[in-house]
């Protein structure tokens, strides 16, 4: 499924992530509004997305090598991106447009450790939609080391339903 080549990395324009409804901006891997969370960024680049973190001692699995449970959490949260991004454009919209980007959740995340990852470099995930319906969107995402790939990911996103739109019971538990 191509992508609009808009805002790509290059341009550092808006990230998905930034566009997210405040309501929807509080995910430990993603939500800007979440003071200890990940704040992982995921921004458009031709045809596929992009997020780049570097995994910080504590997110070792054992000495030099990452955890894989935030192996997953990368793969997670910039495939869910992908799929917003991706149903934005299909509603016509570009990134950078006043409407928010409408909030994914993950139906479906299976991952493949394809090598051990190193700690102490900046990891890069790739993504692309190879699958876009009315309210769902089959992402396939990549995880690479330098130019060694990692893991492989492919996660089933859903629009989030009503039912988990936050309201004031979720506001209250929201932090500070
Ligand atoms: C409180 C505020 C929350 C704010 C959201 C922020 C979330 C941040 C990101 C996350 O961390 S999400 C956390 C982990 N995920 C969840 O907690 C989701 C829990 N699951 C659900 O709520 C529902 O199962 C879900 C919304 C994913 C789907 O239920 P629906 O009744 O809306 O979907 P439906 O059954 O109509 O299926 C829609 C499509 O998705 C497909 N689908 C659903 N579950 C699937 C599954 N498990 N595997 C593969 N495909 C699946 C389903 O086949 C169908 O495909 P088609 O459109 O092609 O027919």
């Amino acid at each position: 499924m191509p992508m609009e080549p808009d805002a790509g990395p290059a341009h550092r324009g808006p990230a998905v992530q930034d566009r997210y409804p405040d309501d929807f901006a509080w995910c430990y891997g993603c939500g800007r509004h979440n003071p200890a969370g990940l704040h992982l960024k995921t921004y458009p680049d031709g045809d596929e997305t992009v997020t780049v973190f570097e995994p910080r001692p504590e997110h070792m699995a054992v000495p030099g090598f990452v955890y894989g449970g935030l192996i997953a959490s990368l793969i997670d949260c910039h495939s869910m991106a992908t799929a917003s991004l991706a149903l934005y454009r299909r509603d016509g919209h570009r990134l950078g447009d006043p409407e928010p980007v409408p909030r994914c959740v993950t139906a479906s995340l299976k991952v493949d450790y394809l090598r051990p990852t190193p700690l102490g470099v900046p990891l890069t995930v790739r993504g692309r939609v190879v699958e876009l319906g009315q309210r769902k969107a089959v992402v396939e995402s990549e995880l690479y080391a330098g130019e060694t790939l990692c893991a492989r990911g492919q996660v089933v996103a859903v629009l989030a339903p009503p039912a988990m739109t936050p309201g004031p019971a979720g506001a209250e538990r929201r932090p500070g």
